[in-house]
């Protein structure tokens, strides 16, 4: 049937819009996705719950859908804004075309939408809250609270620990909405791997006598998660830490750092960052909104050491003293590059050499 994106800003593209009930108007915020591959990863990984997300390669379906390419259990983003849709699915191991995926797991798409335009206006007036609708006259966007209010968290986070792995070392991963791939990398390390709720209590975890604390990626803005800050903090200073996306802007907070929004995020696969450690540049796989503001570290005892290259923003710190590392973007790729996977090697050799040995 005809539908419609409608922007805050109170613009509306026309498309052919599936999947969603006639009366009833899918609302969330509006983000852009700017890798060429990587539509079964995007819809799967949790960090998009609460997003709609709009697809700037024109083309997308053309590999279909797999079994393996899943980052979560079940499709996460609210909607998809499409160019255009392929139909067929062309891959080996495709086993279902995008479109019978998002129609089995009821997520709403829109197709044939001019998503240039769309993405144009994310640009000028940033990530921003839209609504998928057949009725674009009567959209009310006074009732619905944007993504960064909201405490999204917990409709992803596991509900009891899960292990991974048979590895000797021991990785205790908080979950705040965790990607499937990073626990892939870290039992391909061989760690044991255990995934445990995002509010754990910091002795249930000493209980389990980790070696290592990962802080996962999850969904919308960390400033909702400040309760747990303190634990967060407990534990970094007990264990080798490695933060990814929202665990490192948990990480910041909790040392005393502050967070920002940016105007339109870095969604995508090929995001440049330049560790200025080694001052080796990697090609990175990102999704974030929120980034940590770098005149908020002066007095605390972390120190940016990633940098983006295309807009200067941090993506990565350090501890100046305890084996804490975090990033901005993500090691695990998945869609993207593995140019920096290598710092899952980093954390094995901080979990090795134990705490204060590396950064004294
Ligand atoms: N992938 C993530 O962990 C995203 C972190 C956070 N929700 C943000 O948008 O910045």
């Amino acid at each position: 049937m005809k539908g419609y994106v409608v922007l805050e800003t109170g613009e509306q593209f026309e498309g052919e819009l599936f999947g969603a009930e006639k009366e009833k108007d899918v609302h969330a915020e509006i983000v852009f996705f700017t890798g060429m591959t990587g539509y079964q990863e995007v819809l799967s990984d949790p960090s998009f719950k609460g997003q709609m997300v709009v697809f700037t390669y024109p083309l997308i379906g053309n590999y279909g859908i797999n079994d393996s390419d899943f980052e979560s259990l079940k499709p996460q983003v609210e909607a998809l804004i499409i160019s255009e849709l392929n139909g067929a699915g062309h891959h080996y191991e495709a086993n279902q075309p995008l479109a019978g995926c998002l129609q089995h797991a009821q997520v709403p798409y829109i197709t044939g939408v001019d998503t240039r335009a769309i993405v144009k206006r994310i640009r000028k007036n940033g990530d921003m809250r839209a609504v998928l609708t057949t009725h674009p006259e009567s959209v009310d966007f006074s009732a619905t609270t944007p993504l960064g209010e909201q405490e999204v968290v917990s409709s992803v986070s596991v509900q009891a620990a899960e292990t991974f792995g048979h590895g000797e070392r021991h990785v205790v991963l908080l979950d705040f909405g965790y990607k499937k791939s990073i626990v892939s990398e870290l039992v391909d390390q061989g760690n044991r791997v255990t995934v445990v709720p995002y509010s754990i209590s910091f002795e249930e975890v000493v209980s389990l006598k980790p070696d290592g604390i990962l802080l996962s990626n999850g969904p919308g803005n960390p400033k909702q998660l400040e309760t747990r800050l303190p634990v967060i903090r407990k534990l970094a200073e007990t264990y080798p830490t490695l933060g990814i996306c929202l665990g490192h802007q948990l990480l910041a907070l909790a040392f005393g750092g502050d967070t920002e929004k940016l105007n339109f995020g870095h969604r995508g696969a090929n995001q440049p960052v330049i560790d200025q450690e080694t001052n080796k540049v990697y090609m990175t796989s990102q999704n974030h909104s929120y980034v940590v503001k770098e005149t908020s570290l002066t007095d605390t005892s972390l120190h940016a050491r990633f940098f983006n290259i295309n807009d200067g923003s941090i993506e990565g710190l350090e501890h100046k003293r305890l084996p804490v590392l975090s990033v901005q973007f993500h090691p695990e790729a998945h869609p993207g590059p593995s140019d920096s996977a290598q710092l899952f090697n980093l954390f094995k050799e901080m979990m090795s050499q134990g705490r204060e040995s590396l950064y004294v």
